[in-house]
This record gives C-alpha cells, structure tokens and sequence, in this order.
C-alpha cells in the first residue's frame, strides 16, 4: 500500500470509531477485509489510528472536522507535511481536499483541546499534576513504550536480554524497576519469542512492576489480588517471593487466561471465585489495583480518554472507596493493605487513601509512590497501609 493508502485506509477505520465501533473491532475488521495489506500497512495503519485518538481533539481542530478525513488531515497539519501530497485522488490515497478543507486550519484555542483533554475534566487534571500537568497531557499524546517484564523465578535480567536478542529483540533496562525492560527494537516479534513462551518475560508497563516492587512481600506471605484482571500484577507479585497467593475480581472471567500465564511462568495462583471470597482470608496482604478512570494509560488505550464522563468517574470513586472497605476486612492484624490505580486523578488516588485513613483509625499509611507518563512509564499511584496491631 502507499502512504496515502495507508492513510485512507485509517480514515476508514476511524469513521467506524467514531460511529460507535471498539478501537480493536474496526482494526480487525479492516484486517479481515484487506488480504492485501502486508504486516507493515497494518502497523502503519493502526500507528494512524491510534494517533488519532490520543490527538482526537486538537487534531480534529486542525482538520476542521471530527471525521477520520478531518482528524488524519489535522494529523498531516500537525506533522507539518502538506496535506495536497496525500490528499490529491491518487491510487487509493483520499480524494482531493475540498476548497473547505484546504482553507480550514484553526488552532485549538484552550489549553484542554491543545493538550487533548476533555474540557469537564480539565480542572481536576491540572489540579491534580500541578507543574506537571502540561507535560502529563503531551507524554498522553504519544504512543507508549512497549515494556517487558523480567520473571526471576524463569531468569537473570542480563539472561533475558542475551535471549531476546537472539530473537531480534533489542531492549534495555528500564530505571523504574529492577525487573523492567525497555524494547526498542523488534517488539513485533515478543509474542513468538522463545523468552515469551516459556515464560522468561512477560508484557507489563514498568509502573505496573514498580507497584509490585513497592510492596513489601516475603517468602511464606498469603497475599490476595483483590482486582486481579487478567493478573499482571498477582505474577508479578508470584515471582517476586514463595507466596500462597489468591487471585479474584468480581468479574471471574477476567481471570479465564490465568491459570494458562501462571503455568508459563511457572507460579501457583489460586483463582478465589467472589462468592468464597467471605470464608477466605485473613491475608497478611491485600493489593487493590483498583478500577479507574484509566487516565494515566490513555496512551494505550486513548479511547478511554474520550468516553470517560463526570458520571462514571464519580462511580469509580465510589466503586474504589467500597473496594478499599471490603478488602481492609481481609487483611489480618499487622498486615498490609496496598491501593493502587493507573490514574493520574488526586481524587482518585491519595484522596482516596486520606478519606479512608479518616474512616478507619487502625490503619496507618506505610508509605505513598506515583508515577508519570513524562517519565517513560504509565501514571500510576499506589499507597501501602498497614493495619495495626491491637496493642498499638
Ligand atoms: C485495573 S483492573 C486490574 C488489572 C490487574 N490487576 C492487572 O494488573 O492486570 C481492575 C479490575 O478490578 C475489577 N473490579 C471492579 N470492581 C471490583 C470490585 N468491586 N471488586 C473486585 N474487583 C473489581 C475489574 O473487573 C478489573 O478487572
């Protein structure tokens, strides 16, 4: 495909977004329907796609529509390539621009459409980062870093890196954890990788694995993933210490891949189902990595960006407060409660942890981490508690 296929290509895709379909959904229908299309017109295409999401609004200002034509127009603008040498009806490119479209070119005019975040939020993001708050919204705007995790139950980290090498992947350390790996070369080739199936790395943002590290775990713990998911963190936290080690969400088919990731990583984890979670328990520690906005992995996941309202955010804080409520009941006397979100949101985070502290006087904060998308990791916040002992 050409470069201006590509681009028509994404247009495509990106009206069916815009339309109501999943991200994912419109790329795998696009996939399915253009046999044509060789692995790197994928990549290219979904490279358009999600930068289109994650730049939605100002991109759509210097398009001057919110259409695919107009946001992969605003893109071009952005880029500073000029629009006439994609947009001219050649092959399979986009049809020539419009005189309309040729003329518009409006700036964003606020900071929010400038740094693409939605107005109803932007007082409670800049509020919340401070000094960071321009730098958090322009890292969103860019594509992530793929990030592997080392699994020190399978390997060395130097090991891992000699392995994936060997597979055309090319990676290095990465500061915010002693397990991390940047990939700058090859992250195509991770999911065939020798080192990926037989469980030597796993796929996890660093902050992800900073959390983790951040707990306090020791050989011989029982320990529970509250909101396991898909269970990043439960192996995370498996390869870390000898644990008896729980996993449960409250939507059990979230977990369905664990057990197969856990056997690849070589760790036990026993799924806790939600209605034996009352007999379960007490656990030495309970890691709540808590539903959220998702807003410090908008760079991943740019749609969430654009769907989130001030409605669902007020239930997730809702959710996350009964969440870290319930889980305290689990956690055994000198034991320890962690909470952790991928949100960059105050109010979801060290808010949270304060108005709890204030309802639950045996509790006493341990200790309090964030981390931000500027510095080559997803926004994370995680704080550890630790309930006190009875003679305190
Ligand atoms: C941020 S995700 C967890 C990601 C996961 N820990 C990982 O590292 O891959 C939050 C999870 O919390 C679960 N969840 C939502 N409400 C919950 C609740 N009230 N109790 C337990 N889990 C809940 C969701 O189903 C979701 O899987």
């Amino acid at each position: 495909m050409t470069p201006a296929a590509r681009l028509q290509a994404a247009i495509e895709v990106l009206d069916q977004i815009l339309d109501g379909d999943a991200a994912e959904k419109a790329l795998s229908g696009w996939s399915r329907r253009s046999r044509y299309a060789g692995s790197k017109d994928r990549a290219a295409v979904r490279d358009h796609v999600f930068t289109a999401l994650r730049c939605r609004r100002s991109h759509a200002a210097l398009g001057g529509a919110s259409t695919g034509r107009g946001l992969i127009l605003g893109s071009l603008r952005e880029a500073g390539i000029d629009p006439k040498s994609m947009f001219n009806g050649v092959g399979y490119g986009p049809v020539e621009l419009s005189d309309e479209e040729g003329l518009t070119l409006r700036t964003p005019t606020s900071e929010a459409e400038r740094l693409d975040i939605p107005d109803w939020l932007w007082a409670e993001f800049s509020a919340s980062l401070g000094d960071d708050a321009e730098a958090t919204a322009t890292a969103l705007r860019h594509r992530a870093p793929v990030h592997l995790r080392v699994n020190s139950k399978r390997s060395t980290v130097d090991q891992a890196i000699e392995d994936l090498q060997e597979d055309g992947i090319v990676c290095q350390r990465h500061a915010a954890a002693d397990t991390a790996l940047m990939v700058t070369e090859g992250a195509r080739r991770i999911r065939n990788s020798e080192a990926y199936t037989s469980g030597v790395v796993e796929l996890q943002d660093a902050a992800s694995q900073a959390v983790v590290e951040a707990l306090p775990l020791r050989d011989g713990m029982s320990v529970l993933d509250y909101c396991a998911g898909g269970g990043g963190k439960s192996l995370a936290m498996a390869a870390r210490a000898n644990l008896s080690l729980f996993a449960h969400d409250t939507a059990p088919r979230r977990m369905q891949d664990l057990p197969i990731r856990a056997d690849r990583a070589g760790v036990n984890i026993t799924l806790l189902e939600p209605q034996h979670l009352a007999g379960a328990g007490p656990f030495d520690l309970v890691l709540c990595d808590a539903p959220c906005s998702g807003s410090g992995s908008w760079r991943r996941s740019p749609e969430g960006k654009w769907l989130l309202d001030a409605v669902q955010l007020q239930e997730l804080k809702e959710t996350q407060s009964q969440i870290l409520d319930k889980a305290a009941n689990l956690v055994a006397t000198g034991g320890v409660l962690a909470y952790a979100t991928c949100s960059v949101i105050g109010s979801e985070n060290a808010s949270q942890v304060r108005n709890f502290l204030e309802r639950s006087s045996e509790w006493e904060l341990s200790s309090e981490h964030s981390w931000l998308v500027q510095n080559g990791t997803d926004g994370f916040y995680c704080a550890v508690l630790t309930r006190k002992s009875v003679d305190c």
